[in-house]
């Protein structure tokens, strides 16, 4: 049998992701090859800048999909929040397999809950969707810009530049630092984004024999959520780093779905809700959106665009 190639970035997260898919692939599949083409990405080079101002999450994808495209690697692994919401031709999403905790984490040495900490603190994210929540929640607080990889991200608050700072909660769990997490933000307090805590995989479209391959790592349950949200974020044009959240549960199979967009300083956001059959979910999702943008989600969205 042939060697399946695995397109990965660098970063501790990335290679966790890699490998993980590498172990399903050889379990479900003993016999088989399976090696991992490391490469760096723009997203991962240019630190210093939000990444709405260098070109957007897909930074993070684009070298990986020239890979696919150009035959150097099989398959590319990613994080489904920063998968953007269309793909170049010839390429698409094969699978995505099970969640992860999809919320949002609260991390810090001194503190062990958000409404702990006092007047005035120093929070740190660089994300427009943790920042419009936690503003909303508490106005007083201090938001600082905080790039870079997940260790990187946690030594900046190790140095006391922060008296605590926001993660996903599945990249520490992933690296094995859950005891890093003080507690979990609900979906109340901060609604996660699009996709958070899963996994997708990419490959081109006609490689059958890839496809076959995988497909025992898909998980139904977290695709059905994770295609609802996708759907409203795509709806929403949510193209670069946008203060857009969308979060979706099962509840038998039932699929409820939550949406939020807010202004950056938090004065304003913006909620919708829906519950559909899990089947229906792409067409709720986009109902959503529209219940949002009907509430002025498109200006708060344009403003952002010219800023
Ligand atoms: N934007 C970077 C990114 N992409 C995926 C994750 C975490 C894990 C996930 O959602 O699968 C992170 C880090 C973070 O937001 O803290």
């Amino acid at each position: 049998m042939k060697t399946v190639r695995i397109a990965t970035r660098k970063s501790a997260l990335a290679l966790w992701q890699a490998e993980y898919v590498k172990e399903r692939l050889e379990h479900f599949h003993p016999g088989l090859t399976v090696e991992l083409v490391k490469m760096t990405s723009k997203g991962d080079r240019i630190l210093d800048a939000p990444l709405a101002k260098i070109g957007g999450k897909g930074l993070f994808v684009k070298e990986l999909e020239n890979a696919l495209l150009e035959g150097r690697a099989d398959i590319a692994v990613h994080s489904m929040k920063d998968v953007p919401m269309s793909f170049p031709d010839g390429l698409g999403l094969s699978t995505i397999c099970p969640r992860e905790n999809p919320l949002d984490a609260f991390v810090s040495n001194h503190y062990s809950r958000l409404d702990e900490l006092p007047e005035g603190a120093v929070v740190g994210t660089s994300s427009l969707r943790r920042q419009c929540q936690l503003l909303k929640l508490r106005p007083d607080l201090a938001i600082r810009f905080l790039r870079g990889n997940v260790n990187t991200r946690l030594a900046k608050l190790d140095n006391g530049e922060y008296d605590a700072i926001i993660l996903a909660a599945a990249g520490l769990i992933r690296l094995d630092m859950a005891d890093r997490i003080r507690n979990c933000l609900t979906t109340e307090q901060c609604l996660p984004a699009a996709g958070q805590g899963a996994v997708g995989i990419e490959i081109r479209t006609a490689d059958n024999v890839i496809r076959q391959l995988l497909a025992p790592l898909h998980d139904q349950d977290t695709a059905d959520r994770v295609l609802a949200e996708r759907a409203m974020n795509r709806r929403l044009n949510g193209g670069c780093q946008v203060p857009i959240a969308c979060y979706s549960e099962l509840q038998g199979d039932e699929l409820f779905i939550r949406g939020l967009v807010g202004q950056p300083d938090g004065r304003v956001l913006l909620e919708a809700q829906t519950r559909c059959h899990r089947s229906e979910g792409e067409t709720a999702g986009i109902q959503v959106a529209e219940k949002l943008l009907q509430q002025g989600a498109d200006r708060i969205l344009s403003e952002l665009m010219h800023d």
